[in-house]
């Protein structure tokens, strides 16, 4: 990569929020975004991922990050997973916790994958940075600005991610664990 800047590509403001608190301002290179709210195919995380990549590449034809979040039940082996943005949008964070009703696996996994191309060359060629925390999914307790955070409690702590001091999240969050993994390989890899 020439240039020193790295373009996030995401729609949501929210995500671009934390990824700026968890990077920090003492960096090589600058986060920029560019707001577009790209096609997202079905399949697991990795392919909807990688695709999603590449057309953020195709249309930019600059290196892009993008990012997807699942949030995963376990009793439910994996799902909503991906599609849980449509999830949460139909049934609100309540639905959500009601769909584990009837289970007494509550368990669940916050995944983060962030996705790289560096669209050098013409090459679409992806690499990814996962992230994971487990917690359990519990009715809704605390701010609900950010999707279904008030619904996820990681292991450990007594409180969901949305009631958690923002500082507190990003030290432990399924997001910070994957951009921990793509800051290292962007150090190391693109100066
Ligand atoms: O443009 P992109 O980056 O795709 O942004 P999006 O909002 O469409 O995001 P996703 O496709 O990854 O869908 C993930 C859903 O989970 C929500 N979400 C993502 N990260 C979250 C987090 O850390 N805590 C709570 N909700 C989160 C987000 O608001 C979406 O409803
Ligand atoms: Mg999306």
């Amino acid at each position: 990569m020439t240039q020193r800047t790295l373009t996030f590509v995401t729609g949501n403001i929210k995500k671009l929020e934390e990824v700026k608190a968890i990077l920090g301002t003492n960096l090589t290179f600058e986060v920029i975004n560019h707001k577009l709210d790209l096609p997202e195919l079905q399949g697991e995380v990795e392919e909807v991922s990688i695709k999603k990549c590449q057309e953020a590449a195709r249309r930019l034809m600059k290196p892009v990050v993008v990012e997807d979040t699942c949030l995963s039940f376990n009793a439910l082996k994996g799902l909503p997973g991906p599609y849980i943005k449509w999830f949460l949008e139909k049934l609100e964070p309540e639905g959500l916790t009601r769909l584990l009703t009837g289970w007494d696996d509550k368990s669940a996994q916050a995944i983060c994958t962030f996705a790289y191309c560096s669209c050098s060359d013409d090459n679409l060629d992806v690499i990814l940075f996962q992230g994971k925390t487990t917690g359990k999914i519990v009715s809704p307790r605390g701010p609900r600005d950010f999707g279904w955070d008030c619904i996820f409690q990681p292991d450990g702590y007594n409180l969901t991610y949305a009631e958690l001091p923002k500082e507190e999240k990003n030290k432990i969050s399924h997001r910070y664990k994957a951009l921990n993994k793509l800051k290292t390989f962007l150090v190391e890899n693109c100066q």
